[in-house]
């Protein structure tokens, strides 16, 4: 519990909103231990008085205003819900950052937009970097796992986690992308190639529209990359588990279209791939073709 007499007149809390989810106060008054309420003034300049029964009623307290924005919220003053909430909004607003520190765990925020942040260029800068010394990014997290890899000779693992939706295999494909980058030799290998080609055929068995994610996993990923003993990609595995069959079978309710049945989602594949007419003939065609492909990919590994 934070100490009492940090509520002290000046003092800024976050109250709760049906809303906002949480709003900015300041205190008009301090905070005496027996008070059964706060006087606060809220942003918009209106007063109001918050029930306080006691001491641990008391609504979490605002940080500094130069702390606004911190692109490591373990630096934040008070840690909380509406702080790392606040921060991230600031960030994500006003900084145009969907990536921000806390501690060695990247936390990111799913822009629904395709951002400028993710080319060679990029690549380049964050190659070599440590990440205390670099803005929040994916590609911090991955040359972290890297150098640590070359320097210390031991396995490294990145851990994606996120409701559905939130950008899981997207981040994940970012990672692949900067580890056949920077593990490559200039020309990239075939492995890298095949590594990164791998992604739209696995997507098209096991992904399926939702109602949270038009292109939704239905099963976890456990990806294994393979270095050599320079640091280039030599393989690479990809172990798949707890495929949720019913929706390769059923349709969810409230979806018009699903990609998920084996013959849509090879449908979509081949429009991926710029082979289907769209007629059934020609995508029972192509997706033997893709099944093909498939299995090329997996026996060359
Ligand atoms: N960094 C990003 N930049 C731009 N768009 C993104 C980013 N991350 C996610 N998206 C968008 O969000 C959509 C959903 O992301 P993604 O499929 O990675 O979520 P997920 O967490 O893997 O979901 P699920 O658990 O349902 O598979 C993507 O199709 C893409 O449009």
């Amino acid at each position: 519990m934070a100490t009492l007499e940090l509520y002290s007149k000046g003092a800024s809390v976050w109250i709760p909103d049906p809303d906002a989810v949480w709003v900015s106060a300041q205190l008009l008054e301090d905070y005496s231990p027996g008070h059964k309420h706060l006087l606060l003034q809220l942003s918009d300049g209106n007063e109001v008085h918050y029930p306080v029964g006691s001491s641990s009623d008391l609504p979490p307290l605002g940080n500094p205003d130069i702390l606004e924005g911190e692109n490591d919220l373990t630096t934040l003053t008070f840690l909380h819900e509406p702080a790392v909430l606040h921060n991230l909004r600031v960030r994500f607003l006003d900084y145009s950052s969907i990536y921000t520190y806390c501690g060695i765990v990247l936390v990111a925020i799913n822009p629904y937009d395709q951002l400028p942040i993710y080319g060679e260029e990029v690549i380049d800068a964050y190659c070599g970097q440590d990440m205390a010394d670099m803005e929040p990014h994916i590609f911090s997290v991955a040359e972290e796992a890297y150098r640590t890899m070359i320097r210390s000779e031991k396995k490294q693992s990145i851990i994606i986690s996120g409701e559905s939706g939130s950008g899981k295999t997207v981040s994940a494909k970012f990672t692949m992308r900067y580890f056949a980058v920077v593990g490559g030799t200039a020309q990239q290998t075939r492995v890298e190639e095949r590594v990164l080609a791998s992604n739209p055929i696995m997507e098209s068995i096991g992904n399926a529209k939702t109602i949270r994610n038009d292109n939704s996993s239905r099963f976890g990923k456990y990806i294994e990359i393979g270095f050599g003993r320079k640091g280039d990609i030599i393989g690479a595995n990809m172990r798949t588990y707890l495929l949720e069959k019913s929706r390769v079978v059923f349709q969810v309710k409230g979806l018009i279209f699903k990609m998920c049945h084996p013959f849509l989602s090879l449908l979509t594949l081949s429009k991926m791939f710029k082979i289907c007419s769209c007629c059934y003939c020609s995508n029972l065609f192509n997706s033997m073709i893709i099944y093909v492909a498939f299995w090329c990919i997996l026996v060359s590994q």
